[in-house]
C-alpha cells in the first residue's frame, strides 16, 4: 500500500496491489493544434509565497535560452500572470478555438483575465466552474508549439489542483516555498499529492529567502533562517533555487516588465528543466 494511502482509489494513481476499484485514465487530450512537449506545475502550501512569480520567471529563463514557452493561469480567483507580463490585450477566439495572448518575448499565455470584459470583475464561481475554466484552457486553447508549458496552480491541494493532476499530461512539479511557513509540513504534502498523482517533484524553490542590503552588502533573513536544504533531504527531493527579496522583482510584476529582470537565482532550475529533456 502506498504510504500516502487515504483510500480513495478512484483519485489515485499509484498502482498498488490493494487497489479496490480499477485506475480511471481521465487525462484529456489538448487542442489538436497544440503540440506540447513538456507541462512542468508551479505549486505552493499556501497564497503569497510568490508561485505566480515563480512561474512567470520560469518561463522567461527557458524563453531566453530559446524555447518556445507558455504559462496556463490555472490559479483562476486570483490571476496575476497577464499584468506581470504588462498584457492588456484579450484573447482572440474562432470556430477552432481560443487563442493564447503572447507577450513581447514571445511566451503564449492563457489566463480568465484575458477572457474576461474588466480585469477587475471577480470570479465569483464554485470549484467545479473553475476547474471546468482551467480544462478548457487545455482543451480549446490553440497553444500551437510549445517546448515548455508551466501551470501556475493555485494554492494547496483542492478541487482545481486535482483537475490539473488527473486532466492535463504533468510531466513535474515544482514546489514553492518561503522560509516563514511551516515548510517541513506544505513539502510532505506536495510530494505525497504528486506521489498520488504519480508525478515526479523537480524540486523546492525557496522565495524571500533573504534580503541583501544594499549599503553593507549582508544577507538578512528576514522571515527567519532556512531550514529548505535539511528538509529537502527529508523528503528526498532537491533544491532548485533560493531567491532573494527583491523590490525590484515587485516593481516589475507591479509595472508589466518581468521579461526584462535580471537575476540568476533560477539557472540551475533552467538547467534542470533542459536536462529533463524534451
Ligand atoms: N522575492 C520577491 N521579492 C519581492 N517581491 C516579491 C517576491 N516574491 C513575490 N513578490 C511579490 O509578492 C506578491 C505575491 O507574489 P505572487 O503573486 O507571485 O504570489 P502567489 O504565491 O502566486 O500568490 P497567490 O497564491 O495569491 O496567487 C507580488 O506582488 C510579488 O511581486
Amino acid at each position: 500500500m502506498s504510504e500516502s494511502c487515504n483510500m480513495s482509489c478512484s483519485t489515485c494513481s499509484v498502482e498498488c496491489e490493494e487497489r479496490q476499484e480499477p485506475k480511471h485514465d481521465f487525462t484529456e487530450h489538448p487542442h489538436e493544434l497544440s503540440k506540447i512537449k513538456k507541462v512542468i506545475g508551479v505549486v505552493s502550501g499556501k497564497g503569497g509565497v510568490g508561485k505566480s512569480l515563480v512561474t512567470s520567471l520560469l518561463a522567461v529563463s527557458m524563453a531566453r535560452k530559446g524555447y518556445e514557452t507558455a504559462i496556463l493561469d490555472a490559479d483562476v480567483t486570483g490571476p496575476s500572470i497577464p499584468k506581470s507580463f504588462g498584457i492588456t490585450t484579450k484573447a482572440d477566439a474562432n470556430e477552432l478555438g481560443i487563442f493564447p495572448v503572447k507577450s513581447k518575448m514571445g511566451t503564449k499565455i492563457m489566463s480568465i483575465n484575458l477572457l474576461l470584459a474588466n480585469d477587475t470583475d471577480p470570479v465569483v464561481w464554485r470549484g467545479p466552474m473553475i476547474a471546468g475554466a482551467v480544462k478548457q484552457f487545455w482543451t480549446d486553447v490553440i497553444w500551437g508549439d510549445v517546448d515548455y508549458m508551466f501551470i501556475d496552480m493555485p494554492p494547496g491541494t483542492g478541487d482545481v489542483s486535482l483537475t490539473v493532476f488527473q486532466s492535463l499530461k504533468v510531466d513535474g512539479i515544482v514546489v514553492v516555498t518561503s522560509p516563514q511557513e511551516l515548510v517541513s509540513m506544505i513539502v510532505s504534502k506536495a510530494v505525497k499529492m504528486a506521489e498520488m498523482m504519480n508525478v515526479p517533484v523537480l524540486g523546492l524553490i525557496e522565495n524571500m529567502s533573504y534580503f541583501k542590503c544594499d549599503s553593507c552588502g549582508k544577507s538578512h533573513a528576514i522571515f527567519g533562517e532556512s531550514h529548505i536544504e535539511k528538509v529537502a533531504k527529508d523528503h528526498n527531493v532537491k533544491v532548485l533555487g533560493k531567491l532573494p527579496i527583491d523590490p525590484r522583482l515587485a516593481t516589475a510584476c507591479d509595472r508589466g516588465a518581468i521579461e526584462l529582470f535580471d537575476g540568476e537565482w533560477l539557472d540551475e532550475t533552467a538547467e534542470m528543466l533542459e536536462e529533463v529533456g524534451l
